[in-house]
């Protein structure tokens, strides 16, 4: 029998191949990791932004989740464009029903191009009913703001926004600093695990090639809390694995391009 670990993401459909659903099972192949997933909405997208949104019914997602969750088994799981708040409450019950607790939450509300991903007034059912049941949650500055009620200007109210956050529920959040350009060459991801934090620096790469960094980063959180990696290790492969996706962007499309789910592997030595 194989023991190979399993991951689900919950997500949107990009069919530009770089967020969303690709973007989470490219990372889960590169840390070798079994992939599912069940697809929340279809996206029209491309480099150049998203042209349409089709919501799927929430029906149509839990049955997806029922699907591979009675039959293959899930070891981690990730939750990416939701969308709706009835999605939001079909995924929690079905999160809840099976008792998973490796889920990782990424509460993706606005596309890089401004494209809204999720119904303004969905904020609140991701506040209640999914939040409480994250093991990790990674908002991006923007969407750290929105779950605190806080501006984030500087390093301590991202501190006080990550208290707040799992004041709401979740046991441990990531506030990620891609949005935070004051630091230079420097970017810097926030982990709070409920007492301690810590900072993850990396370099900045200056480019407009970071179309799913999101999406790609809390994959790959997912898939080492499948391997059994606790949450710092987790969120450090996580961080090395973006840092060489996007160091080695494809180049690809007019707008902001994917980056290159392939570098992780180079960069441990593996074939191309
Ligand atoms: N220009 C960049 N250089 C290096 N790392 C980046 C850059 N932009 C984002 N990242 C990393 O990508 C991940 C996603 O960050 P962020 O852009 O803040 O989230 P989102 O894609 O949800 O808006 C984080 O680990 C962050 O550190
Ligand atoms: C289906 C889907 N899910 C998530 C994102 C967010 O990714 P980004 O913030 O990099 O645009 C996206 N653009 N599309």
């Amino acid at each position: 029998m194989s023991t190979i670990p399993r991951a689900l993401t919950i997500a949107g459909s990009d069919s530009g191949g770089g967020a969303g659903i690709q973007a989470d099972l490219k990372t889960f192949q590169e840390l070798n990791v079994y992939g599912m997933s069940a697809i929340t909405a279809i996206t029209v997208q491309n480099t150049l932004g998203v042209e349409n949104v089709y919501p799927l019914p929430p029906k149509a997602a839990a049955e997806q989740i029922d699907a591979v969750g009675s039959d293959l088994g899930v070891d981690a799981l990730k939750t990416g464009m939701l969308f709706s708040a009835e999605i939001i409450q079909a995924v929690a019950d079905r999160i809840r029903a099976f008792g998973w607790t490796k889920v990782v939450v990424d509460p993706v509300m606005i596309a890089k191009g401004g494209a809204s991903l999720l119904l303004p007034e969905a904020v609140h059912a991701l506040k209640k009913s999914l939040l409480p049941l994250a093991y990790i949650i990674t908002p991006n500055i923007p969407e750290a703001e929105t779950l605190s009620g806080m501006h984030i200007g500087n390093m301590e109210d991202r501190r006080n926004a990550a208290k707040r956050i799992c004041s709401l529920g979740a046991k441990q959040v990531v506030i990620k600093g891609g949005h935070d350009d004051s630091g230079g060459d420097r970017v810097v991801d926030l982990l709070y695990d409920g007492s301690d934090f810590t900072e993850l620096h990396g370099q900045r790469i200056f480019t407009k090639h970071t179309h799913g960094t999101g999406c790609t980063f809390s994959a790959a959180i997912t898939a080492e809390l499948a391997k059994g990696a606790s949450s710092a290790q987790a969120v450090q492969t996580a961080r090395d694995f973006i840092q060489a996706a996007i160091e080695s962007h494809l180049g690809l499309g007019q707008g902001h391009g994917p980056t290159n789910h392939f570098a992780y592997r180079r960069l441990q030595g593996g074939v191309l």
